[in-house]
Protein backbone atom coordinates (compact mmCIF):
# COMPACT_ATOMS: atom_id res chain seq x y z
CA UNK A 1 0.00 0.00 0.00
CA UNK A 2 2.98 2.25 0.74
CA UNK A 3 4.35 2.57 -2.48
CA UNK A 4 0.86 3.56 -4.20
CA UNK A 5 0.54 6.75 -2.09
CA UNK A 6 1.57 9.93 -3.80
CA UNK A 7 -0.90 12.03 -2.46
CA UNK A 8 -1.80 12.93 0.79
CA UNK A 9 -4.53 15.43 2.26
CA UNK A 10 -4.13 17.00 5.22
CA UNK A 11 -7.17 18.95 7.11
CA UNK A 12 -6.48 22.32 8.79
CA UNK A 13 -3.77 24.58 8.18
CA UNK A 14 -2.84 25.70 12.34
CA UNK A 15 0.21 24.98 13.99
CA UNK A 16 0.00 21.09 13.50
CA UNK A 17 -1.80 20.96 9.73
CA UNK A 18 0.99 23.12 8.34
CA UNK A 19 3.72 21.28 10.01
CA UNK A 20 2.28 18.05 8.43
CA UNK A 21 1.73 19.21 5.29
CA UNK A 22 5.75 20.55 5.48
CA UNK A 23 6.66 17.08 6.53
CA UNK A 24 4.46 15.33 3.93
CA UNK A 25 5.79 17.54 1.12
CA UNK A 26 9.34 17.22 1.88
CA UNK A 27 9.39 13.10 2.24
CA UNK A 28 8.19 14.05 -1.55
CA UNK A 29 4.33 13.78 -1.53
CA UNK A 30 1.65 15.86 -3.73
CA UNK A 31 -0.37 17.70 -0.33
CA UNK A 32 -3.32 19.15 -0.36
CA UNK A 33 -4.29 21.42 2.45
CA UNK A 34 -7.10 22.28 3.32
CA UNK A 35 -8.66 25.03 5.68
CA UNK A 36 -11.55 27.15 6.21
CA UNK A 37 -10.51 30.15 5.04
CA UNK A 38 -8.07 31.62 2.40
CA UNK A 39 -5.88 33.88 4.61
CA UNK A 40 -5.47 31.22 6.89
CA UNK A 41 -4.19 29.52 3.72
CA UNK A 42 -2.10 31.72 2.10
CA UNK A 43 -0.44 32.22 5.75
CA UNK A 44 0.18 28.50 6.44
CA UNK A 45 1.92 28.05 2.90
CA UNK A 46 3.96 30.96 3.35
CA UNK A 47 5.15 29.90 6.63
CA UNK A 48 5.76 26.75 5.32
CA UNK A 49 8.45 27.81 2.53
CA UNK A 50 9.86 30.25 5.21
CA UNK A 51 10.75 27.06 7.49
CA UNK A 52 11.69 25.03 3.95
CA UNK A 53 14.04 27.73 2.79
CA UNK A 54 15.43 28.04 6.37
CA UNK A 55 15.98 24.24 6.79
CA UNK A 56 18.14 24.32 3.64
CA UNK A 57 20.28 27.31 4.29
CA UNK A 58 21.27 25.40 7.42
CA UNK A 59 21.67 22.01 5.34
CA UNK A 60 19.05 20.19 7.18
CA UNK A 61 17.12 20.03 4.07
CA UNK A 62 18.60 18.87 0.59
CA UNK A 63 18.20 22.11 -1.61
CA UNK A 64 17.06 20.65 -4.25
CA UNK A 65 14.05 19.03 -2.54
CA UNK A 66 13.10 22.27 -1.37
CA UNK A 67 13.14 23.99 -4.30
CA UNK A 68 10.35 21.13 -5.15
CA UNK A 69 8.01 21.62 -1.81
CA UNK A 70 6.29 24.92 -3.67
CA UNK A 71 5.08 23.15 -6.26
CA UNK A 72 3.79 19.82 -4.10
CA UNK A 73 1.79 22.27 -2.00
CA UNK A 74 -2.01 22.76 -2.78
CA UNK A 75 -4.05 24.77 -0.37
CA UNK A 76 -8.11 24.61 -0.77
CA UNK A 77 -10.98 25.66 0.72
CA UNK A 78 -12.79 23.22 -1.42
CA UNK A 79 -12.69 19.50 0.39
CA UNK A 80 -13.49 17.81 -2.42
CA UNK A 81 -10.13 18.42 -3.69
CA UNK A 82 -9.29 15.65 -1.94
CA UNK A 83 -10.82 13.06 -4.47
CA UNK A 84 -6.88 11.75 -5.70
CA UNK A 85 -5.74 11.64 -2.01
CA UNK A 86 -5.02 7.78 -1.04
CA UNK A 87 -3.97 9.42 2.88
CA UNK A 88 -5.99 11.93 4.50
CA UNK A 89 -4.17 13.24 7.87
CA UNK A 90 -7.05 15.88 9.99
CA UNK A 91 -5.69 18.30 11.96
CA UNK A 92 -8.54 20.47 12.87
CA UNK A 93 -9.53 21.67 16.46
CA UNK A 94 -9.70 19.28 19.23
CA UNK A 95 -13.66 18.97 18.60
CA UNK A 96 -15.11 15.52 18.82
CA UNK A 97 -18.34 16.64 16.68
CA UNK A 98 -16.00 18.68 14.03
CA UNK A 99 -14.01 15.98 13.36
CA UNK A 100 -17.01 13.10 13.32
CA UNK A 101 -18.53 15.62 10.65
CA UNK A 102 -14.98 15.99 8.74
CA UNK A 103 -14.48 12.43 8.63
CA UNK A 104 -18.19 11.65 7.64
CA UNK A 105 -17.85 14.25 4.63
CA UNK A 106 -14.41 12.68 3.52
CA UNK A 107 -16.04 9.06 3.23
CA UNK A 108 -18.03 10.78 0.45
CA UNK A 109 -15.11 12.03 -1.27
CA UNK A 110 -12.08 9.91 -1.24
CA UNK A 111 -11.97 6.64 -3.05
CA UNK A 112 -13.09 3.13 -0.85
CA UNK A 113 -9.60 2.21 -0.26
CA UNK A 114 -8.08 5.13 1.11
CA UNK A 115 -6.75 5.69 4.45
CA UNK A 116 -8.75 8.34 7.15
CA UNK A 117 -5.90 9.11 9.78
CA UNK A 118 -7.00 11.78 12.78
CA UNK A 119 -4.34 13.88 14.20
CA UNK A 120 -6.00 14.33 17.79
CA UNK A 121 -4.02 14.19 20.85
CA UNK A 122 -6.90 13.27 23.19
CA UNK A 123 -9.93 12.30 21.80
CA UNK A 124 -11.11 8.59 21.04
CA UNK A 125 -10.27 7.49 17.16
CA UNK A 126 -13.10 4.64 17.82
CA UNK A 127 -15.40 7.48 18.20
CA UNK A 128 -14.42 9.12 15.67
CA UNK A 129 -14.47 6.55 12.88
CA UNK A 130 -17.96 5.75 14.53
CA UNK A 131 -18.90 8.49 12.12
CA UNK A 132 -18.01 6.72 9.00
CA UNK A 133 -19.85 4.10 7.41
CA UNK A 134 -15.86 2.56 7.17
CA UNK A 135 -14.52 2.53 10.28
CA UNK A 136 -12.04 -0.15 9.30
CA UNK A 137 -10.08 2.87 7.34
CA UNK A 138 -9.75 5.43 10.19
CA UNK A 139 -6.55 5.33 12.64
CA UNK A 140 -4.78 7.65 14.86
CA UNK A 141 -1.63 9.26 13.33
CA UNK A 142 -0.08 11.81 16.12
CA UNK A 143 2.58 14.06 15.41
CA UNK A 144 3.99 16.16 18.04
CA UNK A 145 4.65 19.74 18.02
CA UNK A 146 6.85 21.33 16.09
CA UNK A 147 6.26 19.09 13.24
CA UNK A 148 8.67 19.19 11.43
CA UNK A 149 11.47 19.00 14.17
CA UNK A 150 10.06 16.14 16.68
CA UNK A 151 10.85 12.96 15.32
CA UNK A 152 7.90 10.56 17.16
CA UNK A 153 4.13 9.65 15.58
CA UNK A 154 2.17 7.80 17.83
CA UNK A 155 0.09 5.33 15.53
CA UNK A 156 -3.10 4.78 16.93
CA UNK A 157 -6.02 1.65 16.27
CA UNK A 158 -9.66 2.30 16.89
CA UNK A 159 -11.37 -0.86 17.95
CA UNK A 160 -12.73 -1.50 14.44
CA UNK A 161 -9.26 -0.28 12.88
CA UNK A 162 -7.65 -3.03 10.20
CA UNK A 163 -4.14 -3.75 11.16
CA UNK A 164 -2.81 -2.95 7.43
CA UNK A 165 -3.97 0.54 8.17
CA UNK A 166 -1.54 0.86 11.05
CA UNK A 167 1.23 -0.87 9.58
CA UNK A 168 1.00 1.40 6.21
CA UNK A 169 0.62 4.82 8.26
CA UNK A 170 3.57 3.85 10.59
CA UNK A 171 5.49 2.84 7.16
CA UNK A 172 4.72 6.25 6.13
CA UNK A 173 5.64 7.87 9.08
CA UNK A 174 9.08 6.42 8.97
CA UNK A 175 9.06 7.46 4.82
CA UNK A 176 8.67 10.87 6.52
CA UNK A 177 11.84 10.42 8.49
CA UNK A 178 9.87 9.58 12.04
CA UNK A 179 9.35 7.27 14.87
CA UNK A 180 6.64 5.31 15.00
CA UNK A 181 4.88 3.97 17.80
CA UNK A 182 1.34 1.83 18.49
CA UNK A 183 -0.52 3.18 20.99
CA UNK A 184 -3.44 2.01 22.49
CA UNK A 185 -6.97 3.96 21.74
CA UNK A 186 -6.89 5.52 25.39
CA UNK A 187 -7.34 9.26 26.37
CA UNK A 188 -4.26 10.78 25.76
CA UNK A 189 -2.36 7.84 24.29
CA UNK A 190 0.74 7.90 25.69
CA UNK A 191 2.64 10.64 25.83
CA UNK A 192 -0.40 13.44 26.21
CA UNK A 193 -1.25 11.08 29.24
CA UNK A 194 2.02 11.64 31.25
CA UNK A 195 2.41 14.82 30.17
CA UNK A 196 -0.93 15.97 31.77
CA UNK A 197 0.25 16.51 34.94
CA UNK A 198 3.35 18.30 34.14
CA UNK A 199 1.20 21.19 32.78
CA UNK A 200 -1.66 20.80 35.68
CA UNK A 201 1.15 20.91 38.21
CA UNK A 202 2.14 23.87 37.00
CA UNK A 203 -1.00 25.81 37.50
CA UNK A 204 -1.64 24.60 39.97
CA UNK A 205 1.40 25.90 41.36
CA UNK A 206 0.43 29.05 40.27
CA UNK A 207 -3.16 29.18 41.28
CA UNK A 208 -1.88 28.23 45.07
CA UNK A 209 0.67 31.19 44.67
CA UNK A 210 3.36 28.93 45.14
CA UNK A 211 5.53 30.72 42.53
CA UNK A 212 4.84 32.76 39.27
CA UNK A 213 4.90 31.11 35.83
CA UNK A 214 8.04 32.38 35.02
CA UNK A 215 9.82 30.77 38.06
CA UNK A 216 8.38 27.58 37.71
CA UNK A 217 9.53 27.52 34.27
CA UNK A 218 12.96 28.54 34.64
CA UNK A 219 12.72 25.96 37.68
CA UNK A 220 12.10 23.01 35.56
CA UNK A 221 14.48 23.87 32.64
CA UNK A 222 17.67 24.65 34.80
CA UNK A 223 16.64 22.15 37.60
CA UNK A 224 15.08 19.39 35.89
CA UNK A 225 16.83 19.58 32.85
CA UNK A 226 13.97 19.59 30.76
CA UNK A 227 13.71 22.11 27.04
CA UNK A 228 10.86 23.64 28.01
CA UNK A 229 8.84 24.22 31.92
CA UNK A 230 4.76 23.82 31.13
CA UNK A 231 3.90 27.45 30.61
CA UNK A 232 5.99 28.19 27.70
CA UNK A 233 5.38 24.27 26.31
CA UNK A 234 1.48 25.22 27.11
CA UNK A 235 2.30 28.47 25.07
CA UNK A 236 3.92 26.47 22.17
CA UNK A 237 1.59 24.50 21.98
CA UNK A 238 -1.62 26.82 21.94
CA UNK A 239 -3.41 27.44 25.03
CA UNK A 240 -6.89 26.53 23.26
CA UNK A 241 -5.68 23.34 22.10
CA UNK A 242 -3.95 22.71 25.48
CA UNK A 243 -7.51 23.15 27.24
CA UNK A 244 -9.45 21.49 25.33
CA UNK A 245 -7.06 18.32 25.80
CA UNK A 246 -7.56 18.81 29.33
CA UNK A 247 -11.10 18.80 29.45
CA UNK A 248 -10.98 15.74 26.64
CA UNK A 249 -8.71 13.75 29.23
CA UNK A 250 -10.69 14.74 32.59
CA UNK A 251 -14.13 14.14 31.08
CA UNK A 252 -13.05 10.79 29.45
CA UNK A 253 -11.50 9.45 32.60
CA UNK A 254 -14.90 9.73 34.38
CA UNK A 255 -13.66 13.17 36.01
CA UNK A 256 -10.42 11.49 37.75
CA UNK A 257 -9.59 14.51 39.97
CA UNK A 258 -5.48 14.24 39.20
CA UNK A 259 -6.77 15.29 35.58
CA UNK A 260 -8.92 18.31 36.65
CA UNK A 261 -8.44 21.38 34.10
CA UNK A 262 -7.76 24.58 35.55
CA UNK A 263 -10.09 28.08 35.79
CA UNK A 264 -6.75 29.68 34.81
CA UNK A 265 -6.24 27.62 31.65
CA UNK A 266 -9.98 28.85 30.77
CA UNK A 267 -9.48 32.66 31.35
CA UNK A 268 -6.50 32.65 29.33
CA UNK A 269 -8.29 30.92 26.67
CA UNK A 270 -11.90 33.23 27.23
CA UNK A 271 -8.79 36.37 26.99
CA UNK A 272 -7.81 35.17 23.74
CA UNK A 273 -4.11 35.36 24.96
CA UNK A 274 -3.67 31.70 23.16
CA UNK A 275 0.20 31.67 22.98
CA UNK A 276 2.50 31.78 20.20
CA UNK A 277 -0.12 31.61 17.82
CA UNK A 278 -1.53 34.61 19.14
CA UNK A 279 1.30 37.16 19.95
CA UNK A 280 0.16 36.37 23.70
CA UNK A 281 -0.04 33.49 25.94
CA UNK A 282 1.87 33.43 29.50
CA UNK A 283 4.52 35.35 27.93
CA UNK A 284 4.23 38.18 25.51
CA UNK A 285 5.82 37.71 21.33
CA UNK A 286 4.08 39.95 19.98
CA UNK A 287 7.51 40.91 18.20
CA UNK A 288 7.68 37.69 16.68
CA UNK A 289 3.84 37.21 16.21
N1 LIG B 1 -0.76 22.15 19.13
C1 LIG B 1 -0.12 21.02 19.47
O1 LIG B 1 0.93 21.06 20.14
C2 LIG B 1 -0.65 19.69 19.03
C3 LIG B 1 0.21 18.58 19.07
C4 LIG B 1 -0.26 17.35 18.60
C5 LIG B 1 -1.57 17.22 18.17
N2 LIG B 1 -2.39 18.31 18.16
C6 LIG B 1 -3.76 18.13 17.65
O2 LIG B 1 -3.80 18.61 16.31
C7 LIG B 1 -5.10 19.15 16.03
C8 LIG B 1 -4.93 20.59 15.55
O3 LIG B 1 -4.27 21.34 16.55
P1 LIG B 1 -3.48 22.69 16.18
O4 LIG B 1 -2.64 23.01 17.36
O5 LIG B 1 -2.88 22.59 14.85
O6 LIG B 1 -4.71 23.72 16.13
P2 LIG B 1 -4.72 25.18 15.47
O7 LIG B 1 -5.75 25.94 16.21
O8 LIG B 1 -3.35 25.75 15.36
O9 LIG B 1 -5.20 24.88 13.95
C9 LIG B 1 -6.47 24.37 13.66
C10 LIG B 1 -6.80 24.76 12.22
O10 LIG B 1 -8.04 24.16 11.88
C11 LIG B 1 -8.79 25.10 11.13
N3 LIG B 1 -10.20 24.80 11.21
C12 LIG B 1 -11.17 25.36 11.99
N4 LIG B 1 -12.36 24.80 11.72
C13 LIG B 1 -12.13 23.87 10.75
C14 LIG B 1 -12.98 23.00 10.04
N5 LIG B 1 -14.29 22.96 10.26
N6 LIG B 1 -12.43 22.20 9.12
C15 LIG B 1 -11.10 22.24 8.88
N7 LIG B 1 -10.25 23.06 9.52
C16 LIG B 1 -10.77 23.87 10.44
C17 LIG B 1 -8.43 26.46 11.73
O11 LIG B 1 -8.70 27.51 10.80
C18 LIG B 1 -6.95 26.28 12.03
O12 LIG B 1 -6.15 26.69 10.93
C19 LIG B 1 -5.91 19.00 17.32
O13 LIG B 1 -6.64 17.82 17.24
C20 LIG B 1 -4.83 18.91 18.40
O14 LIG B 1 -5.26 18.21 19.53
C21 LIG B 1 -1.96 19.56 18.57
Amino acid sequence: MLESITTIGVIGAGTMGSGIAQVAAQAGYTVRLYDIADDVLQRAVERILHFVNRAAQKGRLDPELARTVPERLHPTTDLHAFADCQVVIEAAPERLDLKQRLFADLESIVAPDAILATNTSTLSVTQIAAATQTPHRVAGMHFFNPAPLMRLVEIVAGAQTAPHVCETLAALAERMGKTPVHAKDVPGFIVNRVARPFYLEGLRLLETGVADHATIDRLIREGGGFKMGPFELMDLIGLDINFAASQSVYNAYFGEPRYRPSLLQQRMVESGRLGRKTGRGWYDYEEDA
